[in-house]
């Protein structure tokens, strides 16, 4: 645990949460992480009596003092919010962007300084530990800063490095992919109602068969098709279910769902880039 880094959040909601949950861990001191948002004091006092971080209301001292600045507003914000934080920004500092669609270069612009920008894509699993998080670094971002952003999210999760055009595949993949999960919980729970299985009964095998799968995904070499069809008798249930979901059309929709939520990273970072024209 390094005792020199200080650490501004700007925005603090759920994915600011999740990181200090993991950050103070092995990452940093609580004491070295400030929090601010817009205007919700009371769930800055949560946040400081949750993890002994400190809050503060000026977001500009903040930036001021600190090492790594993450910005942890949505996207619709940060040009806001970058315009109160950006007279404090120094070169020397690293700003980590959690922004779903919104490129290092905006941030660059946003800054009004040629600082180091890493855009991360980690998910809410990030709040267990178990974050799957992709990041690349912008024209100013060394390989040390890329390695500071990689310990720290690795403190939530794995980390990747990805070139950046991958990104927003990446959120609409992993960013938003544990709602895709728990879509289809919800629909097994839905579905175990209907057939007549008793709530929590019905709840516990759920989830005990998609922790085992997913297990069993980790644990194996074969691929998802070859582990699928080990369940498969032939005549048998799995296969009288399996050709329903190809009725349906099940692939057909889950790529549909993953190409238009990358399509939509692309739509958020793009939206704000006329807005800042236009502004
Ligand atoms: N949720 C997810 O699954 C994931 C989200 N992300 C990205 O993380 C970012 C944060 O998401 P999430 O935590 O869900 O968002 P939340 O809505 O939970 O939190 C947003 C925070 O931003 C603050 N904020 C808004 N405007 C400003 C401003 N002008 N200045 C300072 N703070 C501001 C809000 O403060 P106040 O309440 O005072 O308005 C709030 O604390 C988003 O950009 C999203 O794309 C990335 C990966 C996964
Ligand atoms: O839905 C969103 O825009 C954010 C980014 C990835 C997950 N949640």
């Amino acid at each position: 645990m390094t005792t020199t880094r200080s650490i501004a959040f700007i925005g603090a909601g759920s994915m600011a949460e999740a990181l200090i949950a993991g950050m103070t861990k092995t990452f940093c001191h609580p004491t070295q992480i400030v929090v601010t948002n817009r205007q919700n004091r009371a769930r800055l006092e949560e946040l400081k009596r949750t993890y002994g971080v400190h809050a503060a209301q000026d977001a500009q001292r903040a930036v001021q003092h600190a090492d790594i600045v993450i910005l942890a507003m949505k996207p619709k914000d940060v040009a806001e919010a970058m315009a109160a934080v950006a007279p404090a920004i120094r070169p020397n500092q690293l700003i980590l962007s959690l922004l779903a669609g919104v490129t290092t270069e905006t941030i660059e612009q946003l800054a009004r300084r040629d600082v180091a920008v890493v855009r991360a894509m980690p998910n809410t699993s990030a709040a267990v530990g178990l974050s799957a998080t992709a990041i690349a670094g912008g024209r100013f971002a060394s390989e040390q800063h890329l390695e500071t952003a990689k310990q720290l999210f690795e403190t939530v999760g794995i980390v990747t490095i990805v070139p950046e055009r991958d990104l927003h595949a990446v959120t609409g993949l992993s960013g938003s992919g544990p709602a895709y999960v728990y879509y289809l919980v919800e629909a097994m729970e839905k579905a175990a109602a209907d057939i007549g299985l008793e709530r929590d009964v019905a709840k516990t095998l759920i989830l005990q068969t998609i922790i085992g799968a997913a297990e069993m995904l980790k644990a194996s070499d074969k691929h998802p098709s070859v582990l699928r069809r080990e369940v498969t008798s032939p005549g048998g249930t799995t296969e009288a279910g399996i050709k329903v979901l190809e009725q349906y059309r099940f692939q057909e929709a889950i790529a549909a769902c993953i190409r238009r939520a990358t399509a939509r990273s692309e739509e958020l970072g793009n939206a704000l880039l006329t807005a800042i024209a236009e502004s």
